[in-house]
């Protein structure tokens, strides 16, 4: 069965200025323990699509299934990581209690182990009792993909998770995502804007128009499981693909509406 299924999708915000298309037509499939990145140009309806699959808000048209039950409000077994690190944590709370704050359900014993598990899996081990604010940008993204992990989510939704720290960390932290879900087997849907990061992280990369967005492309990346920021970047296979994206998201035309 499909992890993620997402059919005819389709949203039009309604305003007091009138009616504004941002989705149309979207069809695509996720499988279990695949990295699919999203792709498209800005303001192209990427946040509405991952809105409509995290339940918040109800696409106009179409459906969207997680291991083939219909999304209708928030699914509980899904995590979101945002580009916004810094509103995305607590202040208030440690390291460790924004990592369990999504486990109130489990006993407090379970709590603490998945918590220093999943910031061992982020090489976060000694900072739990450290607030957010007493850390770099880059380890605050790392708690929120903890606190992601933690919860152990079907699908974990990542929304331009690396587009808010400077190159080196988001180098770091592209690995560091491809690590863990290789150990973990997480299914992973990640949107941005950035090609060459699409193309680094994806065994899928989907191509999406101009707003309102559909598919322009799915496309297969051949480059295995094990990548490396220079051998990978450099590749034939990888500067290829990387071309054929650039050309889909220059030359996908507007729909007509
Ligand atoms: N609540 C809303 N009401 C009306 N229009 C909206 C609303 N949210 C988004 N839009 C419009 O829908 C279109 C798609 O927006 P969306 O934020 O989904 O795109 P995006 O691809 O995530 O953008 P970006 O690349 O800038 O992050 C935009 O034209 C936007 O102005």
């Amino acid at each position: 069965m499909k992890m993620l299924e997402v059919r005819g999708l389709g949203h039009t915000y309604r305003g007091k200025d009138g009616t504004h298309t941002a989705i149309d037509g979207l069809e695509f499939t996720v499988d279990p323990g695949e990295l699919v990145c999203v792709v498209g140009p800005s303001g192209c309806g990427k946040s509405t699509l991952l809105r409509t699959i995290s339940g918040l808000i109800k696409p106009t048209r179409g459906s969207v299934s997680l291991h083939g039950n219909p999304v209708d409000g928030v699914p509980s077994d899904l995590s979101v990581v945002f580009q916004d690190y810094s509103r995305s944590l607590f202040p208030w709370l440690s390291v460790t209690k924004n990592v369990e704050f999504p486990l109130r359900k489990l006993t407090r014993r379970n709590r603490t182990t998945r918590a220093a598990e999943a910031l061992a899996a982020v090489g976060l081990d000694g900072a739990g009792r450290k607030y957010p604010w007493q850390l770099s940008g880059g380890m605050q993204q790392r708690v929120a993909i903890a606190r992601a992990l933690a919860y152990r989510p079907s699908l974990l939704l990542m929304d331009e998770p690396f587009a808010s720290v400077d190159a080196q960390t988001r180098f770091e932290l592209e690995d560091l995502l491809l690590r863990v879900r290789r150990e973990q087997d997480t299914t992973v849907l990640l949107v941005t804007h950035d090609i060459d990061e699409s193309v680094y992280l994806g065994d899928r990369v989907l191509v999406l128009s101009k707003s309102p967005a559909t598919v322009v492309a799915d496309l297969d990346v051949p480059l295995g499981q094990h990548r490396d920021q220079i051998t990978t970047r450099s590749s034939d296979a990888f500067v290829d693909l990387r071309a054929r994206v650039a050309g889909l998201l220059t030359s996908a035309p507007a729909r007509v509406r």
